[in-house]
Parts: C-alpha cells; structure tokens; sequence
C-alpha cells in the first residue's frame, strides 16, 4: 500500500453518501450484541461468520445481511453500531456523512420504530459535538416489500419527525433490486414529496438502465444510488451529466457482489470521463472488505487515477450532499 498516497486520501474532506448503517455492524460486534441480548447465531465463531462471507450477487449478500441485523434489539444497540462506524470514518477525513437505515428490518421482527431512530440519532449527535461529523438520516423502504408496506412504514415513521428533524432529511429505497422496479414505489415517493424529504434510491447496480430512468422520471429522486448500469444507455448518460445527477458509485461493493469481475474493468473513470458527478461510497463496509478510504484506495489503484481525479471524486462527495448542507458556512 502507497502510504503517502493514503495520506493524501485521508486528507480530503470527504462526504460519505450511500451507507447502509446496518452494514456496519462487524462479525465482532454481532457477537457481542447477540450475547448480551440471548440471541442465537448460527456460527460457532466471529471468523466462521466472516468466513461467509462470500457473495455471488446482491440477494445472497442481502440474506447474510437481513440475519446479521436480527442481533439489534435495544436503542443501545443501535447506538453502538452507529457510533463504532462514525469513530471509524472520522479517522479517514470524513466530514459528512448520510446514513441509510431500514426500519422494516427491525419492525418486522417487533423492535419499535421509535428505538432504532431513537439509538442512530444518539449518535449521530454526539458525532457532531465529538468530531465535527455534519450527518442526517435517509429512511430506507425495502423493495421486496409491497407499496403498503412502504407507506405503513411511513406512517409509523411521521409521528417521530419533529423529534428528528434536524436528522431525518431523506427517503431510500434499497433491497433486491432486480423484479422490484422503482416505479412499484411511485405514490409512495410521491407521498414523501409532498412532506418534504429529499429523495433517492437504488437504481442500475442489478437492474437495468431503465430503471435507473425510472427513478428520475416518476421517482423523481435527487441523486441514484450505485447507477453504473446507467453506461447501457448513452441517452441516460447524457441526462444524468446534463442534469448533474449524482452517482453514489460503490467500488468494493461491486467487486464483492459480482456487479464487476475485477477492479480494473469498473466503469468509473470512464463515468467520471463523460462528465457524470460521480461520488465513491463504501455501502456495506463490514460486508465488503472496507470503510471509505479503501474504496477510494482500490479505484485509485486498479484505474491508475490522478491525485486531481481523486480530487474532484473527493468534492463531488461534497457538492452532492443535500442542499441544507451546501448552504452552510461549517
Ligand atoms: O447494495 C445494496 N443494494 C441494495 N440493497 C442494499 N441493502 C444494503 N446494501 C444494499
Ligand atoms: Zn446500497
């Protein structure tokens, strides 16, 4: 590893867009909350855990990773995960950061909605008084799911928003991506419109083009999520450069859920090159082999990038958050 060029990275103010915080949570501390609530896991040892880590595409990951959340129970609980992940990145010069959950996660197996915003909101604040850490929250709906689903969800969430509105700025969709088209979501985004969110979701990691389009048009989403599948179709392309949509791209991500076969053949630069605003995000990092910083260390590597295209990745990051953000002076 070339440490000046790390250190280079490290200096970068960075914002980190597309998180999923219950992609943080580490073998280590999986086995730790499973104790402490009496949870069972189906492996003898965090390394036997680790070890199982080997995906072949994005359900077999998301079965791994809808189990692995099943040990967050308490507000402590998320609390700890959300807070192991901001002293984590906070050493990596991140400055921003906005925080994907999935509440029908927890709901579903019967932990309140009001415990999982209660515990990340804990520490997403004391991120800022710690660290300086700007963050908010984007309440992600799971597109397996059904539209009902969704909105109850919703529902469930609105009576919380007073309490979080300093936090909860945005609306997600995440999930299987491939027979879940963003469109099965449209009234429900629409819905999120009208109260004010900020909008994005996933689009063109499995899926094809078209549904990235259809997240644009009849989503209306602000910034895609992942969105390399976009390259299928240049007319998209030159939307999404022309309008300055964000890509929230995830390197490692793509590598270990077989999006791309090897480092070296991502779309990136080639992205970045069609005038795209392209952002490097580290999605699930304790599923995927690394926090932010190695993200950007394995592009910059495998696509042999500049120290001014690392730059400009570094503040599309930061041109990318949501506009609140952009109009303050700190
Ligand atoms: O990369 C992802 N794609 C879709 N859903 C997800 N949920 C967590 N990570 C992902
Ligand atoms: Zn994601």
């Amino acid at each position: 590893m070339n440490t000046e060029r790390l250190e280079y990275l490290r200096k970068l103010p960075k914002a980190e867009l597309h998180l999923h915080i219950e992609g943080t949570l580490e073998p280590e501390l999986i086995f730790q909350l499973a104790q402490r609530n009496g949870v069972a896991l189906p492996y003898p040892s965090i390394q036997a855990l680790r070890d199982a880590y080997q995906f072949t595409d994005l359900q077999s990951f998301l079965d791994l990773y809808y189990a692995g959340a099943a040990v967050l129970i308490t507000e402590a609980d998320f609390y700890d995960m959300t807070m192991a992940y901001l002293a984590r990145i906070a050493q990596e010069g991140v400055v921003h950061t906005e925080i994907m959950f999935d509440p029908q996660t927890h709901t579903e197996r019967g932990v309140p909605i009001a415990t999982v915003f209660a515990g990340i909101a804990r520490a997403l604040r004391e991120g800022r008084e710690i660290w300086g850490m700007t963050s908010c929250m984007i309440m992600s709906f799971l597109r397996h799911l059904s539209e009902q689903a969704a909105f109850d969800t919703l529902e469930q969430a609105l009576p919380l928003r007073e309490q979080y509105r300093d936090l909860w700025l945005g609306i997600g969709l995440d999930s299987g991506e491939q027979g879940n088209p963003p469109e099965k979501f449209e009234r429900v985004y629409a819905r999120c419109r009208e109260l004010g969110f900020y909008l994005v979701a996933h689009a063109g990691e499995e899926g094809p083009a078209a549904y990235v389009s259809s997240a644009l048009d009849r989503l209306k989403v602000m910034r895609i999520d992942h969105g390399v599948r976009s390259e299928e179709d240049p007319l998209l392309l030159q939307t999404l450069a022309a309008r300055k949509i964000p890509l929230t791209v995830c390197p490692l991500s793509n590598l270990k859920l077989k999006v791309v076969d090897d480092m070296r053949e991502h779309n990136l630069k080639r992205l970045l090159d069609q005038g795209l605003c392209v952002t490097i995000n580290s999605d699930d990092p304790a599923y995927f082999g690394g926090y932010l910083l190695d993200n950007y260390m394995a592009v910059a590597e495998a696509l042999d990038l500049s120290d001014r295209e690392l730059a400009i990745l570094a503040e599309n990051s930061m041109q990318a958050r949501f506009p609140v953000f952009l109009t303050q002076t700190s």
